[in-house]
């Protein structure tokens, strides 16, 4: 997978050099590319940003530099419409499927905006070129794009084979199956007065299966009724 991020604060992406996506990186799974939006700007203060039309506070990015960004991205992109990923407070909310479906992408493309945001014009231009995603993480908001892309990145990239070293831990985890995960535990067995549910020691797998299920289900009933309204999967 090809992964583009364009940004006007290129270092906030260098968390992407580390740990499992920078490994990744290294073996030649993932090919993520940061572009400084500025670099894509002709004047001499390389001007990213103006003020609002209709007034109001704060200011917006300009359409021409995200233009000229895209088009470079898009120009050697491996596919005919790449995705791009637009993280804003007012986008659809991301979720693990979401995340399954992008890891399923060859080029993604990642705009973090800035500001009160980007000219909303940039959007349908874009999506003669680009399958365009407004994409919000959650009901809260940021000072801008980059942290989500961040989550967004790691939530798809561990999802691509050879990311994750035991494919395996990508199967129970919260959200893979509609529920939340069942609680782990670990040595000792008995820890300041606190001890692990008998039944995790006592080697019986369908016991322990059945267990950890009502674990789940009980966890979502308390912390997440709202994930009870759609059946859980199989
Ligand atoms: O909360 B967010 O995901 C988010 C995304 C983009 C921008 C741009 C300006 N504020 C933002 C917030």
């Amino acid at each position: 997978m090809r992964i583009d991020v364009i940004s006007i604060f290129p270092d906030y992406l260098s968390a992407l050099d580390i740990s499992l996506i920078g490994r990744a990186r290294q073996d030649g799974l993932l090919d993520v590319r940061v572009h400084d939006l500025r670099e894509y700007t002709h004047d001499r203060h390389r001007t990213v940003d103006d003020t609002p039309y209709g007034g109001g506070a704060g200011m917006v990015m300009k359409p021409e530099p995200w233009a000229e960004a895209l088009e470079a991205v898009a120009a050697d992109s491996p596919v005919e419409r790449p995705t791009l990923l637009v993280p804003t407070p007012s986008g659809t909310v991301f979720s693990q499927p979401l995340a399954r479906e992008l890891a399923e992408h060859e080029h993604l493309v990642f705009a973090c905006g800035r500001y009160e945001g980007i000219d909303e014009r940039v959007f349908p231009w874009a999506a003669e070129r680009f399958d365009v995603r407004l994409v919000s993480l959650g009901d809260y908001v940021l000072n801008g794009g980059e942290v989500a892309v961040l989550a967004m990145v790691e939530a798809v990239g561990r999802l691509i084979p050879g990311v994750v070293g035991n494919p395996e831990s990508l199967v129970e985890e919260s959200h893979e199956d509609g529920l939340l995960e069942y609680p782990v535990y670990t040595k000792p067995s008995s820890w300041r007065g606190h001890d692990v549910p008998p039944v995790l020691l006592s080697g019986d797998h369908g016991k322990i299966a059945v267990w950890r299920r009502a674990q789940q289900l009980e966890r979502t009933r308390q912390r997440r009724p709202d994930l009870l309204a759609e059946e859980p999967s199989a």
